[in-house]
């Protein structure tokens, strides 16, 4: 992997199952670039499942990919992806998979061979090195988090 940070502008793809197509942006501009699924899979509520997309990237380092649910399958039928956002580190070169989720109470989803079943945006990211230390700076928050701020009982 190349230690230098190339212009994210590009992402290479290779695909592994042939037979479905490149996983496009369903508009120009859109964040997300949706990812197929390679298989059939039948989910019964409250059931997961992981599923290959049939392709592997190579992210230039400083980016991660997030593989998130697609809206419309999750307001429709209730499908999600139990890790979400899912994280494709800069490195990996494996098959990009999704662990998919019914969250429907009561109806089964079924998903085919070449549905869009998710979506990938790649974003820069910090890779800071780690420095430990005694004591952190104070700040107005401090250690008050899980609704300290008010509305509901906190934590
Ligand atoms: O939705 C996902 C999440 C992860 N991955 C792949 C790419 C990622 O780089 C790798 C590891 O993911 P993660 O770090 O989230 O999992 P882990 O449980 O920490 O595994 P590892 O020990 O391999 O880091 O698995 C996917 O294909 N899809
Ligand atoms: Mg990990």
């Amino acid at each position: 992997m190349s230690d230098r940070i190339p212009s994210p502008a590009l992402l290479r793809v290779r695909r592994l199952d042939r037979d479905l197509p490149l996983p496009a942006r369903a508009h120009p501009g859109d964040a997300g670039v949706d990812l197929y699924s390679t298989t059939d899979a039948h989910l019964r509520p409250g059931h997961r499942q992981l599923v290959g997309t049939g392709i592997a990237i190579a992210l230039p380092v400083g980016t991660v990919g997030l593989i998130h649910p697609r809206s419309g399958l999750a307001a429709r039928a209730g499908l999600s992806i139990v890790n979400t956002p899912g994280t494709v580190d800069a490195g990996y070169r494996g098959e990009i998979k999704v662990c998919l989720i019914n969250l429907d109470p009561t109806e089964p989803i079924a998903i085919k061979r070449g549905d869009r079943i998710a979506q990938l945006i790649v974003q820069r990211v910090e890779l800071p090195e780690l420095e430990e230390v005694d004591e952190l700076d104070d700040t107005s928050r401090g250690v008050g988090g899980y609704g300290s701020s008010g509305g509901h009982a906190a934590l």
